[in-house]
């Protein structure tokens, strides 16, 4: 697992929405062979896909040929209420990008049968040769997709209650009721993320810290599934300063090295099998503003030399 850290939010979400960008236009995906994208929905990803409606916008980007899965759905909420996650994404994402709406998949938490509907969502992934890149958010009790506490780590798309914590921090979407947010939800399972071959986290907020806290230091626990994450071979997680607040500084500093280092490694060996990660104006590597932490800044903290400054490096495909 790579941990990513960034001074503030925008700058996690601008960072995650760059690498995405590279991922897919290094991948280059036709028709016949699309990019296959894993989707969150919630507040922390807003600002990524933002970001990427930008980059859309000045023609950095094409979505023609990527076909998303969403995380996750309500059970028995409409398609058309506002806080469905089918509105969500098309009102954050969708209808502001080129993607052909046949190439989005979403649960249908309506369907006669959610059991079949889990089983065919599994089978299309398949299909479709599994999932290239799994972008996620994290609960403050951990949970991905709406894998509660407890869940199994070798779960798939299936039916789930929502945890009280979940429902709780849900209700700030239904105008504060608690009573409005649905009890259940269809969601992929752990199995299905880990199924990815890259997995992304953003994590932002003081809210999230001890989620990270678990997930990042402790051991793999059903009680956090955003800790299974630690046995897959390509994750990453990019989180805010505030999310960092109940780790160690010598996690976080270790974490830094680590990205200083891969730098450093990506400035001397321009030529080996990577995956480049350069970026424009505003994207992941570029100058840092007036007291941004920054690797740069982060590791003159911690008695690292300063590296050089680059606009563009390359990154090994698969982080440590
Ligand atoms: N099912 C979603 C998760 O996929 C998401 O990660 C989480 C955090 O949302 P937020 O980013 O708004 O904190 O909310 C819900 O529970």
């Amino acid at each position: 697992m790579r941990l990513i850290v960034r001074e503030r939010t925008e700058q996690a979400a601008q960072y995650i929405a760059a690498y995405i960008v590279k991922r897919i236009n290094t991948f280059a995906p036709t028709a016949e062979r699309p990019f296959v994208l894993g989707l969150p929905t919630g507040s922390s990803p807003l600002p990524i896909y933002q970001a990427l409606i930008a980059a859309y916008s000045r023609g950095e980007i094409s979505f023609q040929h990527v076909v998303t899965f969403n995380m996750d759905e309500y059970v028995g909420l409409p398609h058309e209420h506002p806080e469905s996650y089918h509105s969500f994404m098309y009102n954050n994402f969708f209808r502001h990008i080129d993607i052909d709406v046949k190439n989005v998949n979403l649960l249908n938490g309506n369907a006669a049968s959610l059991t079949d509907e889990c089983l065919a969502y599994e089978s299309k992934i398949k299909a479709l040769g599994g999932i290239e890149l799994f972008l996620g958010g994290v609960g403050s009790d951990g949970h991905i997709a709406f894998n509660e506490p407890g869940s199994s780590l070798a779960s798939r798309t299936r039916i789930k209650s929502l945890a009280h914590e979940t429902i709780i921090a849900n209700a700030r979407f239904f105008n504060g009721d608690v009573d409005a947010v649905p009890r259940m939800a269809l969601t992929v399972g752990v199995q299905t993320i880990m199924d990815a071959r890259e997995v992304v986290i953003i994590a932002t907020g003081h809210g999230k810290a001890l989620a990270i806290q678990q997930a990042v230091e402790r051991g793999v626990s059903h009680l956090c599934t955003l800790s299974a994450l630690q046995l897959h071979p390509s994750s990453m997680v990019v989180v805010d300063e505030d999310a960092t607040m109940e780790l160690k500084v010598k996690t976080v500093r270790y974490f830094t090295g680590v990205e200083h280092t891969i730098l450093q490694q990506g400035i001397s060996n321009e030529t080996s099998s990577t995956l480049t990660l350069a970026t424009s104006s505003e994207t992941a590597w570029r100058e840092p503003e007036d007291g941004e932490m920054t690797p740069d800044s982060m590791s003159s903290r911690i008695g690292h030399p300063k590296p050089l400054t680059v606009r563009s490096v390359t990154m090994p495909f698969s982080p440590v």
